[in-house]
């Protein structure tokens, strides 16, 4: 860990970036120095989409836009005010979207205090629940930049018909919707179709780095938050990514770069308790899905506080982020990262943004793609039209059943025992548990009790959401993971309307299609399927808590 206030800081708009300086010495050669005499920070802010190599031009060309996407975005503001005045009757807002068209307005509300409902599941009990609560209040915005996501177009199909069911007529319903996509889309012909308001988002940013277009600021702007202010925060920042010094963003994206380099190819991502809330869950979509790829990439892991297990290590860099500190404050909250990223939410974004592209002109590979997101996603289309594969458990233990390759241990304690052993010295454990993040919340402690156990970096996801986001890294990074699959039994299922399966089916599915994806990749699996969830919860809680003993 560096001494954060006895080097340098960077800054620049209200940002200031501590220890990056420190993380860039400790290289026997400085990768600032190198990105500077390749002249990277004029041509990133200049939008030269050769800088991640031929093979990845192509699709850089149309996926800066980010860079200056904020002033495009002032032109919303007057739509957005009208759009929020027109559906005031409207104050439960739903936001249907899946990880880039998601995680930043959930940030930006948690952050601004404002209330918005995510919906990003399958999980029939968590959708269930979400059609349930509030529903004539509702406004849904159905936001997808492909226009084609599965779980989204669900979500959408199910609002529509619970609307419907409420006695709403087609006309009615539709003033319940707004839609954000790209030009183009088949999402913009459904809209149209279903006489929803429909806003377009600018097409040359990719969804993680669309944070500050529609994708962010429409959800957000209906919760009630003035999204002028993120604009204006990004805004200041821009006049500094073009220069050699006083470039915040490039000093985080150096530190990245040196770290993985160096073989601290781990990312603990830390709110030091600044007024920055879960900013963490932004942060590890944007540099998983884009660097995790051809064998390389930085893990993100979201830890739970500065003091969590796995928030240091030999091979993590800590990184704390939080808002703007206030005159004697310390960065990193009372902790002692290595990197402390400190300013307004707005800077925050594209200095992250800036920071990951860097980051992947020193690893060499292109930001901008995620090619193993569609391998799970094709198994998944198949399991639904073939059906789910059967599959026997190993072992069933109380209210789990244990699905484990052969030779592994015989009882629950022993199997999780099994995957923590099988790490190296580079290793992580990833838990991916599809249930329902808010009733089954308690699955997440998992996290920090396998952590605690093995020593090692554990990462925490909620299906299907970290298929969009930590899902690219698993089967496209480096192959050192360990993968911990957590299903739970569906008490009520819920139709699909229009489709020939349920949200569970589809779950089910998605869960299967990604085990045989990493299955394929032959590193340590297991499943276990809680056929009573709040008792398997309990359980496996208990079982995981006995491997630190
Ligand atoms: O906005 P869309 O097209 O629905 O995509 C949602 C998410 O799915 C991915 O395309 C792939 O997982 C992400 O990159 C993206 O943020």
């Amino acid at each position: 860990m560096s001494d954060l206030l006895g080097g340098p800081v960077e800054a620049a708009a209200g940002l200031a970036v501590y220890g990056a300086d420190a993380v860039d010495k400790s290289a026997p050669a400085s990768t600032r120095d190198a990105l500077v005499r390749a002249e990277v920070p004029g041509r990133l802010a200049a939008k030269d989409a050769s800088l991640w190599g031929p093979d990845a031009e192509a699709e850089a060309k149309i996926r800066l836009g980010w860079v200056d996407t904020h002033r495009r975005s002032r032109e919303l503001l007057v739509q957005l005010a009208e759009l929020t005045a027109e559906l005031g009757d409207l104050d439960h807002v739903v936001l249907a979207g899946m990880g880039g068209s998601s995680l930043a307005p959930e940030v930006i509300a948690r952050t601004m205090g404002r209330p918005l409902t995510v919906l990003d599941t399958t999980d029939p009990g968590q959708v269930r629940a979400a059609l349930g609560d509030r529903l004539e209040r509702t406004v849904v915005v159905v936001a997808s930049k492909s226009g084609s996501t599965v779980e989204t177009d669900s979500h959408r199909r199910a609002y529509w018909q619970a609307f419907l069911d409420a006695g709403m007529t087609e006309a009615e319903a539709g003033r319940h919707f707004v839609i954000v996509t790209d030009p183009g889309s088949p999402l913009e012909a459904t809209a149209t179709e279903m006489g929803a308001f429909t806003v377009l988002a600018d097409p040359n940013v990719g969804g993680r780095y669309s944070a500050l277009t529609a994708f962010g600021l429409v959800p957000s702007a209906l919760a009630g938050v003035e999204v002028a202010e993120l604009i204006d925060q990004a805004d200041e920042l821009v006049a500094s990514l073009a220069g050699d010094r006083d470039n915040p963003a490039l000093a985080l994206g150096a530190a990245l770069g040196a770290a993985a380099t160096l073989a601290r190819d781990k990312v603990a991502l830390v709110s030091d308790g600044t007024g920055i809330e879960g900013f963490g869950d932004w942060a590890e979509q944007l540099i998983a899905e884009s660097t995790g790829k051809a064998g390389v990439g930085i893990l993100p892991v979201v830890v739970e506080s500065p003091r969590s297990p796995g928030a240091t290590g030999p091979d993590v860099l800590t990184v704390s982020y939080g808002g703007a500190l206030a005159p004697g404050d310390t960065p990193g909250g009372g902790a002692s990262p290595d990197v402390a990223v400190n300013g307004p939410l707005g800077a925050q974004f594209l200095a992250w943004e800036y920071a990951t592209a860097v980051a992947g002109v020193v690893l060499g590979i292109d930001p901008f793609n995620q090619p193993n997101v569609t391998e799970s996603k094709e198994n998944t289309n198949k399991i639904l039209a073939s059906g789910l594969p059967a599959e026997t458990p190993s072992f069933t233990e109380g209210a789990i059943e244990v699905y484990a390759p052969q030779g592994a241990p015989g009882d629950l304690t022993g199997v999780l025992r099994w995957l923590l052993d099988a790490l190296g010295d580079d290793g992580y454990v990833a838990v991916m548990a599809y249930l329902d993040r808010f009733a089954d919340a308690d699955t997440a402690r998992l996290r920090t009790l396998l952590a605690e156990a093995g020593g090692r970096p554990v990462t925490f996801g909620w299906g299907p959401r970290f298929l969009h986001s930590t899902g690219q890294y698993h089967k496209g990074g480096p192959q050192v993971g360990s993968f911990l699959q957590v299903t739970g039994a569906v008490a009520e299922d819920l139709p699909v309307p229009g489709k020939p399966y349920t949200f569970g089916e589809l779950q089910a599915a998605q869960a299967a299609g990604d085990r045989q994806a990493l299955a394929g990749r032959e590193r340590p699996l297991l499943r276990l399927h809680l056929t009573d969830r709040a008792a398997g919860v309990a359980q496996l809680l208990d079982a995981a808590g006995e491997l630190r003993a």
